[in-house]
Order: structure tokens, then sequence, then C-alpha cells
């Protein structure tokens, strides 16, 4: 099976037109307004308008109503919606009835012990995406280039398909792939020239080394 690859954070069309040609599975639009990868639904929706079809549109939410969830949905059918807060089993049940919409959980991890959560989550959720905890008080959950020990994820029997995320750049994407034995991969910080700029070089780049 080829490697998935998911592009976070895409804000602008430079970001979106990159991802899009070097052939991303998936695209994400980061609907927290304290990060600086954030967007409105309408710049989403003009964004995702630029090509039909293609990757799945995933829309990143920390901890979200229902509220923030049909704000984005009424303006951008998502393929995905990834849940990268604090969000229980029975929440994600929730969001995913109510929305009748895929859901994607973020997990931390940073011992083995991490994974311990997984079965909570296995019928509930379709993807599971294991990132690094966030630093102690830092005022984002994710998208903070912290890499994990991806040999924590080894030999792990995960119930559902799932992403590697967490410091991943196009130098270190392959080793990380081979060493957690990874099915797909998620990179924010890793293909951005300046923090919340996506550059298309490195997008590509990133995309190369993953798939090859
Ligand atoms: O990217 C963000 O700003 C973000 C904000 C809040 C929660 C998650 C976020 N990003 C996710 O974190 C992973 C890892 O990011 P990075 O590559 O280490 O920067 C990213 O792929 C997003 O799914």
């Amino acid at each position: 099976m080829p490697v998935e690859v998911k592009i976070c954070g895409i804000r602008d069309a430079e970001g979106f037109d990159a991802a899009i040609g070097a052939g991303a599975d998936l695209i994400g639009f980061v609907f927290f307004p304290p990060s600086p990868r954030a967007v409105t639904p309408g710049q989403a929706r003009a964004l995702s308008a630029r090509h039909a079809g293609g990757p799945i549109r995933t829309g990143l939410f920390v901890d979200p109503t229902d509220d923030q969830i049909a704000a984005v949905l009424a303006e951008l059918p998502l393929g995905l919606i990834q849940l990268h807060g604090t969000e229980t089993p029975e929440r994600a049940a929730a969001i995913r009835a109510r929305f009748a919409t895929p859901v994607m959980k973020a997990l931390g991890v940073g011992t083995a012990a991490d994974l311990d959560v997984v079965p909570a989550y296995a019928d509930v959720v379709d993807r599971f995406l294991f990132d690094a905890h966030p630093p102690p008080g830092g005022p984002l959950p994710g998208g903070n280039a912290q890499p994990f020990e991806w040999r924590l994820m080894a030999g792990r029997t995960i119930p559902k398909p799932w992403l590697l995320a967490g410091g991943l750049t196009p130098g270190n994407v392959a080793e990380a792939i081979r060493t957690a034995q990874a099915p797909g991969v998620d990179v924010s910080s890793g293909v951005e020239r300046a923090r919340g700029v996506k550059d298309a070089a490195l997008i590509r780049a990133f995309i190369t080394a993953a798939k090859g």
C-alpha cells in the first residue's frame, strides 16, 4: 500500500496547489483560531474550490462545539473531521453521528502507555493520528514541530488507518515511516518557510520523500 500523506495547515493558493500537484491524499484546514495556520470557513471554501475532487478535505478542530463544526460544514463539505483536543470517545462518537462525517482522533504519544486509550476509540472513529505531546503551557495542542519516539509505534496493531505526525520534515519522513511502520504521515511545520507559511518546494519534497 502506498503511504498516505496529509499536508495540514493550508492557508493559501501556493500551498494548496503544491499539495494537489504533488499528490497529497489529504489536505488539512485548521479551524482553531489561536493557530497561525487558522483559516475561516470561507477561506477554506475558496481554496478548496480551486480543484474539484482530489485529496480528502480535512477540518482540524480542537474541542469544538457543535456550532463551530456546523458553521464550517455550512460552507465546505469535509471528508474528515480531525479532533486534536481532549475529546472523549463519547464526544467523538457524538460528532461522527451528528455530522455523518468520518472522524480522525489525534492522540499524543510520549510513552507506550499513551497508546492504551486506542481501544476506547476504536469503534467510534475512522482513523487515528499520533502526534507528540505539546510543550507544557504552550498555546497549541499540535503543530509544534515536535517529534516523538517513532519506535513506540512499530509492531503495534492499530485497529483503524493511522497517520504519524509531529516534527516530520522532507529530511526525516522516510526514516520515520520505516521506524514507525507508519501507513501514513501528516505534516505542518516541516513544510513551512516561516511559521504558518507553507513552501511549495518543501511540500513537493516531503511528498516525494514519503511516497518514494
Ligand atoms: O498545525 C496547527 O497549527 C495545529 C494546531 C492545533 C492542533 C493541531 C495542529 N496541527 C496538527 O499537528 C500535526 C503535527 O504538526 P507539525 O508537523 O509537528 O507542525 C500536524 O500535522 C497537524 O495535524
